[in-house]
């Protein structure tokens, strides 16, 4: 039985890259960049008014001029006209370029208007007061974001702020999911007591939307080896299978030997981990990478953040899944070698609170979790404020360093 890190490096060995793609910036939410973005000019590109008011040169003010001509009203996306010279000011709106005489705004309700003059009160003015410089957010030609990253909403907007109406993307892997089970029915079906609603599903569907990854077959198939067999060759014709359930030992669990007989080599199957030991990760003929994931909720959760997302990651021009180094807040203990993977809540302290519960059936036990949190294999004992591996379940909110 392989360790984690044994499968992890498998996997990364098999996965990469599957090109690059320029989409609109209208289409960019969540994808992952593929271009390093430039500032294509100065931020902000002119002095900028940051209030309302009257631009003077603060040398007027220190000799004691408190009236001002006005001799222009400046407004956004516009020139001045007219040069600053003593005794005269610019009358000016937020957003303004300012023009490089002037050192200084004093604001609107510090002022007494009337007919063309205007009578300012303040302390002593600081340079540049009220003014954002020139380039003092950002230079032209500076790198402002290195790929790949998220493109979340901030990032969006300042793809905006730069001009890119298009932008490089890396391309998604084509992803089929198929969950198994004889017990297993649609939440939208009638239900007997032996049955179980498949949640995996909408799970897996609900996961891989966060990587804006809308499968192109997603379905269900009964523990009946020919219907597996015939779903799962249409099914490797896209680049990424996602199987539920049927991987462990049972009489019913045909998926290992299906995969099998349909020509996919197996990398792996079983790794010492839990939950989610009886994960088979392997490659088709095809090229499609196929991950059977154990059919407990939990199971199937952990496999995917820690191995699937692995994988995307991987995808997306990333060495690997963002992770995070965290101290547990409380002490925890193991009894086997196995590399545990549990539900954490993340505290105001910035420490992991792991979440009790019964075990991979739990169908609640993530509800209030903000990730996963690793126990090694050899770590039988975590002692508190000790600091363990975080796999958050949202990474654009943690963009590694
Ligand atoms: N003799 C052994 N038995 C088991 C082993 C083992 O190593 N030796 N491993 C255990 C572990 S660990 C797990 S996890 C499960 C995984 O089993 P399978 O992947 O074959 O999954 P199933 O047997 O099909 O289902 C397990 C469990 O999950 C429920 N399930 C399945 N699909 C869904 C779905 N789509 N939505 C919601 N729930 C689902 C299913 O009803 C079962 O309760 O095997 C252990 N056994
Ligand atoms: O993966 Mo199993 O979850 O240890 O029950």
């Amino acid at each position: 039985m392989k360790s984690f890190e044994e499968a992890i490096a498998i996997l990364s060995g098999i996965s990469g890259s599957f090109g690059k793609e320029r989409i609109y910036l209208e289409e960019a939410d969540d994808r992952i960049l593929a271009e390093n973005i430039y500032a294509d000019r100065d931020y902000p590109p002119f002095n900028r008014a940051a209030m309302d008011g009257y631009a003077i040169m603060q040398e007027d003010w220190e000799k004691g001029i408190r009236t001002y001509k006005i001799i222009e009203t400046i407004f956004t996306g516009q020139p001045a006209r007219y040069a600053l010279s003593s005794g005269n000011c610019y009358k000016i709106m937020t957003g303004a370029a300012t023009p490089e005489m002037a050192n200084a705004i004093i604001r609107r309700e510090d002022a007494e208007e009337s007919e063309n003059q205007v009578t300012l009160r303040a302390g002593a003015l600081k340079n540049y007061q009220n003014i954002a410089l020139k380039g003092e957010d950002s230079n032209t030609g500076s790198l402002l974001l290195s790929a790949p990253l998220k493109c979340t909403p901030q990032v969006i907007a300042l793809l905006a702020t730069v001009g890119k109406a298009t932008v490089e993307v890396y391309k998604r892997p084509k992803v089929a999911i198929i969950t198994t089970g004889d017990e297993i029915v649609s939440p939208a079906a009638g239900i007997s007591p032996f049955q179980i609603r498949n949640s995996n599903q909408y799970l897996l569907r609900s996961l891989l939307s966060q990587w804006k990854i809308r499968p192109v077959l997603c379905t269900h198939v009964d523990d009946h080896k020919e219907k597996l067999t015939s779903i799962l060759s249409a099914a490797l014709e896209t680049d990424l299978v996602i199987i539920n359930g049927a991987v462990s030992a049972g009489d019913a669990d045909h998926v290992p030997a299906v995969l099998q007989e349909l020509g996919v080599k197996t990398l792996f199957h079983k790794v010492s981990i839990r939950p989610g030991k009886p994960i088979l990760i392997g490659k088709a003929i095809s090229g499609a990478i196929v991950f059977a994931l154990p059919g407990n909720p939990l199971s199937c959760l952990s496999t995917f953040i820690v191995f699937v997302e692995h994988y995307l990651y991987r995808c997306s021009g990333y060495e690997a899944r963002p992770i995070q180094m965290l101290p547990v807040l409380k002490s925890r203990t193991k009894k086997h070698p196995l590399t545990e993977f549990f539900p954490v809540a993340l505290g105001h302290s910035g420490g992991l609170s792991p979440i009790s519960f019964n075990g991979s059936g739990d169908v609640t036990a993530t509800i209030q979790a903000h990730g996963l949190a690793m126990q090694p294999a050899a770590s039988l004992q975590l002692h508190k404020d000790e600091l363990i591996t975080f796999y958050p379940f949202n990474p654009s909110f943690y963009s590694p360093l």
